[in-house]
């Protein structure tokens, strides 16, 4: 898989989705979140896939095993190359929406990569206690996910960075660290709570990064994107 940074597309809808891709002239890896599609809807999918850009769909799905089992199946046939569930709803729910994406990816064509969510970005360790009655660490809480989803043979986790480096140790280095809550030195936090830079996550062990208002909210947004791969690829 590509691994540019996957640019957060949080736009109300198709109009400032195109005005923000049209400042770019190669193929992005971008990500179409709830906003997004609740109000477009699968068109915008395949409008951007059209244009050549690799497509994260971050729906988080969420439900019983036989609910998410045919929402993945009809999301499988709008190819795109990384889509997600939570891994709170367990190894069930994980299992069945593997088999939805298997079952329905078109023949001849490969599937898209399957991640869970473990603890939100936006998630502090006070937070998860108090509010999820999860008596662990956060880092406990998110290495039990990041397992449960191994088990149920998912292609790896959406994490923060700091947690990034102890899960590829527990569940190999093939396994995916998908981690948003990027921002740049000194940047804002706004909602998330646990952050990490660019060249930070790339030290830190993180396999791809998710980067929405660092780049999207800045006035040259070409700009901002090229620091952030320039930090990101760095060797
Ligand atoms: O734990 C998670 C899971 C998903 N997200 C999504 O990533 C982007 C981050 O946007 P920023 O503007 O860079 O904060 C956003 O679309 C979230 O829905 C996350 O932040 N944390």
């Amino acid at each position: 898989m590509d691994n540019k940074p996957i640019i957060a597309l949080d736009f109300p809808g198709e109009k400032e989705v195109f005005q923000f891709l049209s400042e770019f002239d190669e193929p992005l890896f971008v990500k179409v979140g709830m906003e997004l599609y609740m109000q477009e809807g699968p068109d915008i999918v395949r409008k951007i896939k059209e244009e050549g850009h690799a497509i994260f769909l971050d729906l988080k799905l969420h439900d019983i095993p036989n609910t998410v089992k045919s929402a993945m199946k009809g999301l499988a046939r709008l190819g795109v190359d990384l889509v997600n569930v939570h891994a709170a709803g367990g190894k069930q729910m994980m299992e069945a929406a593997l088999e939805g994406l298997e079952a329905g990816t078109p023949a001849g064509k490969s599937r898209a990569a399957l991640i869970a969510v473990t603890q939100l970005t936006s998630t502090t360790e006070e937070q998860m206690q108090r509010e999820q009655h999860i008596e662990l660490r956060l880092i406990e809480s998110v290495l039990h996910y990041a397992q449960l989803t191994k088990q149920a043979g998912l292609n790896g986790v959406v994490c923060s960075v700091h947690e990034a480096r102890a899960i590829a140790e527990t569940c190999g280095e093939e396994f995916l660290r998908v981690t948003p809550g990027i921002r740049m030195s000194g940047g804002a936090a706004h909602d998330q709570k646990r952050i990490a830079t660019p060249d930070g996550a790339r030290r830190d062990g993180s396999s791809l990064i998710v980067v929405g208002r660092a780049i999207t909210g800045a006035v040259d947004k070409r700009a901002a994107y090229k620091e952030v791969c320039e930090l990101w690829e760095e060797k």
